[in-house]
């Protein structure tokens, strides 16, 4: 009898939702995976559709991002310690009490039967009593308790409140300068799914694509629709290419770097770091409505491969498998675009397990590279072309870092005011040449876009 309570109980009743939910959490904690790459995937072989689809992803994405959160609060109610994958079932349990509408007991009961049907009958009753205990209060409340006063440590409250690395909340503040007061506004965007928004690439598509479609323009990309929600991949367009879902932040990099006033030829572009291709297919279109050829480059094949398939309707646009950093050209363009590697951390919100999985060390070799390939792009820029640098990652070694650093290094190049190309977009900090976006304050993933000039 001890040995059968000891093991999964296999015939238990288990929500399909909840299991694969706890299934992600440990092969995120395990396996170090992809939560956009594999839940998918899952949801797919377990036949969950629908609103169940959606509940099972609320749940998998809220409960990783929260999760450190989470366990300050788990932690104080177990302080002997809690074994991993039970820790996975206290965490999602924990998220459907203080952040979904989950009622008390169904929480908690359909917890317990996880618990038994993935690790088995004995730590069932610890689950069922450690839930009893996250009930009896309110998110709110277990943040008073758990969190450490913001007059004593501002940075530290702000990162258990909002479920930020420390790291992260203070690269956040310094990036936001003198809007630091807009920290937590910043950080309670992160934690909110982002809206999704198609690109209709120019010359591919036309409104007619889009017209029965349930959504909006975007704000300030004339390519940009943003929908109220459903399948993008079920819309024709996006099936076949002519438009893809592209946030509208990224949309404006490929704006910016094919918009800045270039003088003298405009035909020749190239995409330094094109995987997997969103801003070459749109870089691509702009080109071809204006006559002029893109060179989409890549490092890695099969990204290479996706980047083939996004621009697979240009016949202006060719792929190339190339280092970025010693790329050779037959001629000079005259514009490129440096969409460099980077942290990642302005697009928080698409990947719930990044903000725990990068360390303030990644920033050592990606700075590196990011010095190496803006450098090798002002190198196959014509003289009075343009090479525009962006991040999706507003951590200012990445950003202004990078490009002052460089401009300090050469003197073959000038700035450009990237923030005049877009003179819609309200709330950029026009005393600076540079664009930094908001989730908070645009709703687009935090992109940064820089633009030099090639003056000698
Ligand atoms: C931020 S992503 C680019 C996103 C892309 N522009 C888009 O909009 O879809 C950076 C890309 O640079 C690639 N990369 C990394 N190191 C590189 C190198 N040395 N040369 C060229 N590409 C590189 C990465 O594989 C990745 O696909």
């Amino acid at each position: 009898m001890a040995e059968r309570r000891d093991r999964p109980q296999t015939r238990q009743r288990v929500d399909p939702t909840r299991k694969v939910a706890w299934e992600v959490l440990r092969a995120v904690e395990e396996q170090d995976a992809y939560v956009n790459l594999l839940l998918p995937g899952l949801l797919r072989d377990h036949g969950i559709t629908g609103r169940d689809a959606a509940f099972t992803t609320e749940l998998t994405h809220g409960t990783i991002r929260r999760s450190r959160t989470y366990d300050a609060v788990l932690d104080t109610l177990a302080p002997k310690g809690i074994d991993a994958p039970v820790r996975d079932v206290l965490r999602l349990g924990t998220h459907q009490l203080l952040a979904m509408r989950v009622p008390s007991h169904a929480a908690v009961s359909t917890s317990v039967d996880l618990t038994r049907a993935v690790i088995g009958h004995r730590p069932a009753s610890f689950v069922n009593a450690v839930l009893r205990r996250v009930a009896a209060a309110d998110l709110e409340t277990w943040l008073e308790r758990v969190a450490p006063p913001y007059g004593e440590d501002p940075v530290g409250h702000l990162a258990v409140v909002h479920a930020h690395p420390r790291w992260v909340v203070e690269a956040f503040r310094d990036a936001l300068g003198e809007a630091a007061d807009e920290l937590p506004a910043l950080l309670a965007a992160d934690n909110a799914a982002p809206q999704v928004t198609l690109v209709v690439r120019p010359g591919l598509a036309e409104p007619d694509d889009i017209a029965g479609l349930d959504g909006e323009p975007g704000e300030w990309s004339p390519y940009a629709f943003r929908i109220a929600g459903g399948d993008p991949g079920s819309i024709p367009g996006v099936r076949d290419g002519r438009i893809g879902v592209q946030d509208e932040g990224s949309q404006l990099v490929a704006i910016v770097g094919a918009s800045a006033p270039v003088d003298g030829a405009d035909d020749r572009w190239l995409d330094l770091c094109a995987g997997p291709g969103g801003k070459a297919a749109l870089l691509g279109a702009i080109a071809a409505g204006r006559g002029g050829s893109l060179v989409a480059n890549e490092i890695t094949p099969h990204r290479a491969e996706l980047v083939r398939s996004a621009v697979r309707l240009l016949d202006n646009t060719d792929v190339s498998v190339d280092d970025g950093r010693t790329l050779e050209a037959a001629a000079p363009f005259d514009r490129v675009v440096v969409d460099a590697p980077c942290t990642g951390l302005g697009a928080l919100r698409r990947r719930p397990e990044a903000r725990w999985r990068r360390q303030p060390s990644d920033l050592e070799s990606l700075t590196a590279l990011q010095r190496d390939l803006l450098d090798h792009a002002i190198d196959l820029t014509r003289v009075g072309g343009l090479v525009t640098y962006a991040t999706c990652s507003p951590h200012l070694r990445e950003t202004r870092g990078i490009v002052e650093a460089t401009l300090a290094a050469r003197d073959d190049v000038e700035l450009v005011d990237a923030a005049t190309v877009l003179p819609d977009v309200p709330h950029l900090d026009r005393s600076a040449p540079y664009v930094q976006l908001w989730p908070h304050l645009h709703g687009t993933d935090a992109m940064f876009v820089a633009v030099l000039r090639r003056i000698d």
